[in-house]
């Protein structure tokens, strides 16, 4: 199976022999990728726990499930707005949250994780969980780079051990990706990096060439204004990892620009500046 839609896992999950499978499901990391697979996965029914290392993160993490929500809500009950409340609450009521992950896998049936993206760390977690989860426990990364079997060799459970690749923003994407590499993103940073070394080059601003892939190729989004929606810290995590593996290729050699900018703090929208400022 190369990939497989929202649609897909949708209609798996409302099968009633995964559901009675999957029931408790433990995200870890509630940043921008965890918070969205939080509510995506409260949203199809699952009872789920959302863990990260602090109570003043997930504290901001619920705020963020709360106003995709609404979002989606305003959509969907257009009109009949008094039932979008109700429609709110019973899915905030199917998630909590933690700081202890070792205590919360002790009771769950699929780990997603979505922490930072680092080998060592995402293998440091794996390897503790690996002691604290049930046997039939599934593992799964949220990783946008890193090979799955890299991530899955520092626990013993390699056959129960994959890749859930979702797309950000997660309550409006509506792929998850499982092949190994995975294939947007094999078309996706290239033209990530490239976007970057044409500005650097001082071949167009950030602006032009962001205006340029809107009008010309129809993307909602341009490659800076994306990247700041990725987060910066995040793309130079990826940039980094594949650099010190293949240091010889040019494709991924450091940008100066951005590692400014993450030296300075601008990690883009979630910062409120990237390369562009956000409110
Ligand atoms: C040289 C060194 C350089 C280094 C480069 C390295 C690069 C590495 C980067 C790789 C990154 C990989 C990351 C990852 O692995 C893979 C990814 O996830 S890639 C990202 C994929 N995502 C996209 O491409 C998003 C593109 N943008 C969009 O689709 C849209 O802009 C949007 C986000 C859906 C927003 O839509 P807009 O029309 O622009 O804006 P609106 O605000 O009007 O929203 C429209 C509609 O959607 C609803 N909505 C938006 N966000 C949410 C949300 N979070 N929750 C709920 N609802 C949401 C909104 O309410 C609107 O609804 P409507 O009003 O229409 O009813
Ligand atoms: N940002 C994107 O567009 C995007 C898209 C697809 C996949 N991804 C991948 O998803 C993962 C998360 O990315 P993100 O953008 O959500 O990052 P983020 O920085 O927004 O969030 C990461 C969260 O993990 C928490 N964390 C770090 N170490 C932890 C640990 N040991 N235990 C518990 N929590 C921990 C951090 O406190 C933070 O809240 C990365 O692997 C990234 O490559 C990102």
């Amino acid at each position: 199976m190369a990939f497989v839609t929202r649609q897909f896992i949708r209609s798996l999950s409302s099968s009633a022999a995964l559901h009675a499978a999957i029931k408790h499901v433990t995200i870890i990391g509630g940043g921008l990728m965890g918070a969205g697979i939080a509510q995506v996965a409260a949203s199809t029914g699952h009872s789920v726990v959302l863990v990260d290392t602090s109570e003043d993160i997930l504290k901001k993490s619920a705020k963020g499930i709360e106003s995709s929500l609404k979002r989606v809500a305003k959509k969907k009950f257009a009109e009949k707005p008094e039932d979008g409340e109700a429609f709110i609450q019973k899915i905030l009521k199917n998630i909590s949250t933690s700081t202890d992950a070792a205590s919360v896998v002790q009771g769950t049936d699929l780990v997603v994780e979505a922490i930072v993206e680092n080998l060592k760390v995402k293998q440091d977690l794996f390897g503790a969980l690996d002691k604290a989860a049930p046997e039939h426990t599934i593992f799964a990364s949220n990783t946008s780079s890193l090979p799955i079997a890299d991530i899955a060799s520092s626990t013993a459970r390699l056959d129960r051990f994959g890749g859930l690749h979702f797309f950000n923003p997660v309550p409006m994407m509506k792929l998850v990706e499982d092949t190994p590499g995975f294939i947007v993103n094999r078309l996706l940073v290239p033209y990530m990096l490239e976007a970057v070394r044409l500005h650097e080059r001082g071949h167009g601003s950030k602006e032009d060439i962001d205006v340029a892939m809107k009008l010309g190729a129809g993307y909602p989004m341009g490659p800076f204004e994306l990247l700041d929606y990725v987060g910066l810290d995040t793309s130079k995590f990826i940039i980094d990892g594949w650099h010190e593996k293949d240091p010889d290729n040019p494709l991924f050699a450091p940008s100066p620009l951005l590692n400014k900018l993450v030296a300075e703090g601008k990690l883009g929208k979630k910062t409120g500046e990237g390369f562009y400022k956000h409110k």
